[in-house]
C-alpha cells in the first residue's frame, strides 16, 4: 500500500495489474514450528497449505506475529489476534495497548490523566472496583499492571478497593490461577497493613464469566454482572484462594470455565457489590472481551439482560475499547491511534471496474472471530467505513459447546460464502478469518486441533479454487501461532511433564512466525510476498 501525504489516493503498484479480485484468508492461530506430534498443523492432512509452502521463498515466506514486530512491549510477548489483525489491517505497526499502559504506569502519567481524575472523584466516599483477567499472559491484561495500579490508586487516595478477578488458563497454563490469586492476596494484605481496606470480591473463569465477545453469548456477561454488581453467585467463599482451589476440585473444572463466586463476610454478605457512588475500572487493555461489559456498565438504555440494578458509578476502561462508539467514554490510557487502515484506503479508492461491481469489499467469519476481520482489522473501530462499498457477513458460531466438540467449526460455511462472493464478481476484495486452529487449540485438545487444522486447510482450498476460476490473486496468512505447538517446553525444546507425569498442554498462543503465501492467475510475474506485509522475517 502506498500513498503520498494525506491523500487517500493510492499510487498504482508497479507490477500488480488492476481489476484482479483479491481473496485474503487469515488462518487464525496457524504458526510454523518444528514438526513433531504436538505440532497439530504438521500432523493434520493439510495438502493445500503444504503445496503453497513449495512456493518458498518467492510465493511463501514467514512473518513475525509476536513481540515488537506487532507493537508489543518485548520479544517475549506472544502474538494475539488483536495485535496481529491490527498490524495486517493497518499495514503498519503501532505501539499496542500493553505497551502504552506500561509507559503510562512507569511515568506516572496515568494518575494525571482525565480518566484517573474521573474515578478519583469517588475515592472519598466510595469503593474502587477493579475488574479484569488475572494472569501474566499479556494478551488481555497483565498481573504486574494490576499490581502497579493497586499501589498507585491507593497512593492517590483510594481507601476501599475491591478486585473482581477472572481466572485465565488460556493465555497461561491451566491451574496457574491459584498462584495468581495467592500473589494478589499477598499484595492486598500489604495494602491492608497500610490501612487500605482491600479485598478480592468476586471471581469466575474468563470464558464462563464476563469475557464473551462480539455479542456471542450475553449470558456470560450476566453471570459476571450478578457476581460483581449484585454480589450474587452460586458459590460463596470467605477467601478467594480457597474458592479457586475448591472449585478446581471438580474433575471437569479448568481455569477458563470456573463458575462464578462471591466472597462473603462472616455474616454471609458479599464483601464488594458495586453500588451508587463507586468507581469502576476494567483493567484489561485488550478491547474485544471488555466491550460487552463496558456497554452494560455505561449504557443507560440496555436490553441484553436484566441488570436488576444500574448503579450510578464513575466507570473508566484501562483503554477506550471501541473508537467508533467511544466506549467507554472515560479511560485511563489513550488507545493506539490506528488510522488510515487498509480498509479505509480501499473504500476511498473504490474504482468500480464494471458497472455490476456494486460492492468493493466482502468479508466473513463466524461470530467468535467476526470482529477480528472487521473491528481489529479496521483499527478497533466497529461498523463500516462505507456501507455501500463493504459487506460484512457473520456466520453464527455454535453456542454452549467448547470448540473441540465441533472442530470444523464453520470453516466450510465461511469458505462457501467467500467462494460465492468471489464468483459473483461483485467484489474486489474478499477477506475471511478461519478460527479453527486457534479456537480449538485454546481447548488444549490435540486430536480435535488436528481435525480443526484439516478443516481450515479444506476451506483454504475452496477459496483458492474460486480465485483461480476468476483469474484473481490470493493471499493466505495468519495472525499468530497456536496449533503448531501444543505443549510447554524447556529451553532445549523438550516437552515438559507435570509432577504426575502428564504432559503439560499449552492452550496459549506462541512465539513462532506465521506463513504468508501469495498466488493466483492474476499475480504478475516477479511479485513476491516480501513486499506485501510489514512483518516479514
Ligand atoms: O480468545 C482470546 O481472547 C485470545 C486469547 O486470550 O485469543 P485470540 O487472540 O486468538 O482472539
Amino acid at each position: 500500500m502506498c500513498s503520498s501525504g494525506n491523500s487517500w489516493k493510492l499510487e498504482d503498484h508497479p507490477k500488480l495489474r488492476k481489476g484482479k479480485i483479491i481473496g485474503l484468508v487469515v488462518l487464525d492461530g496457524w504458526g510454523e514450528a518444528d514438526p513433531d506430534k504436538y505440532n497439530c498443523i504438521h500432523v493434520a492432512e493439510t495438502p493445500t497449505m503444504d503445496s503453497l509452502k513449495k512456493g518458498a521463498p518467492d510465493r511463501w515466506r514467514l512473518i513475525r506475529a509476536h513481540g515488537t514486530a506487532v507493537g508489543l512491549p518485548t520479544e517475549d510477548d506472544m502474538g494475539n489476534s488483536e495485535v496481529g489483525h491490527n498490524a495486517l489491517g493497518a499495514g503498519r505497526i503501532y505501539a499496542q495497548g500493553a505497551k502504552l499502559v506500561d509507559l503510562a504506569l512507569a511515568s506516572g502519567k496515568i494518575y494525571e490523566g482525565k480518566g484517573f481524575r474521573y474515578i478519583q472523584q469517588c475515592f472519598d466516599k466510595g469503593t474502587l472496583h477493579l475488574i479484569g483477567l488475572l494472569s501474566d499472559g499479556g494478551v488481555h491484561s497483565r498481573l504486574d499492571q494490576l499490581q502497579f495500579l493497586l499501589k498507585g490508586a491507593s497512593e492517590h487516595g483510594a481507601k476501599r478497593i475491591r478486585v473482581h478477578i477472572l481466572t485465565d488458563g488460556r493465555d497461561v497454563l491451566d491451574g496457574s490461577s491459584v498462584g495468581f490469586v495467592e500473589k494478589l492476596e499477598s499484595d492486598l494484605a500489604k495494602l491492608r497493613e497500610k490501612g487500605v481496606d482491600a479485598q478480592i470480591a468476586s471471581g469466575g473463569g474468563r470464558m464462563y464469566v464476563t469475557m464473551d465477545r462480539y455479542e456471542n453469548d450475553w449470558g456470560v456477561v450476566k453471570r459476571g454482572w450478578d457476581a460483581q454488581v449484585l454480589g450474587q453467585a452460586p458459590h460463596k467463599f470467605q477467601n478467594a484462594v480457597e474458592a479457586v482451589k475448591k472449585l478446581r476440585e471438580d474433575p471437569n473444572a479448568n481455569d477458563q470455565y470456573l463458575p462464578p463466586f462471591v466472597i462473603v463476610d462472616e455474616n454471609g454478605n458479599a464483601v464488594g457489590p458495586i453500588v451508587d457512588g463507586d468507581a469502576v475500572v476494567t483493567f484489561n487493555f485488550r478491547a474485544d472481551r471488555m466491550v460487552m461489559l463496558a456497554k452494560a456498565l455505561e449504557n443507560e438504555d440496555f436490553d441484553k439482560f436484566d441488570r436488576v440494578r444500574f448503579p450510578r458509578i464513575h466507570y473508566a476502561g484501562m483503554l477506550q475499547y471501541d473508537g467508533e462508539l467511544k466506549l467507554p467514554s472515560h479511560y485511563l490510557v489513550s488507545p493506539p491511534e490506528i488510522e488510515r487502515t487498509s480498509g479505509e484506503y480501499l473504500v476511498h479508492n473504490g474504482v468500480r471496474t464494471f458497472a455490476c461491481r456494486l460492492i468493493h469489499i466482502f468479508l466473513c467469519s463466524e461470530t467468535v472471530k467476526f470482529g477480528h476481520v472487521t473491528f481489529f482489522w479496521n483499527g478497533n473501530r466497529s461498523g463500516y467505513f462505507n456501507s455501500e462499498m463493504e459487506e460484512y457477513v457473520e456466520i453464527p458460531s455454535d453456542v454452549g459447546i467448547t470448540f473441540n466438540v465441533q472442530p470444523k467449526m464453520k470453516a466450510l460455511e465461511i469458505a462457501e460464502k467467500a467462494r460465492d462472493a468471489i464468483l459473483s464478481e461483485n467484489f474486489h476484495q474478499v477477506r475471511i478469518n478461519l478460527p479453527n486452529g486457534d479456537m480449538v487449540g485454546h481447548t488444549g485438545d490435540i486430536e480435535a486441533t488436528i481435525e480443526a487444522c484439516k478443516a481450515a486447510d479444506q476451506a483454504v482450498k475452496i477459496m483458492i479454487d474460486a480465485i483461480e476460476q476468476v483469474g484473481g490473486i490470493y493471499v493466505i496468512t495468519a495472525d499468530h501461532g497456536n496449533a503448531e505447538d501444543m505443549v510447554k517446553r524447556d529451553k532445549k525444546g523438550q516437552p515438559l511433564f507435570d509432577k504426575n507425569g502428564n504432559i503439560q498442554i499449552l492452550t496459549s498462543h506462541t512465539l513462532h512466525p506465521v506463513p504468508i503465501a501469495i498466488g493466483g492467475p492474476g499475480l504478475a510475474e516477479g511479485v513476491n510476498s516480501a513486499r506485501i506485509c510489514p512483518m516479514v522475517v
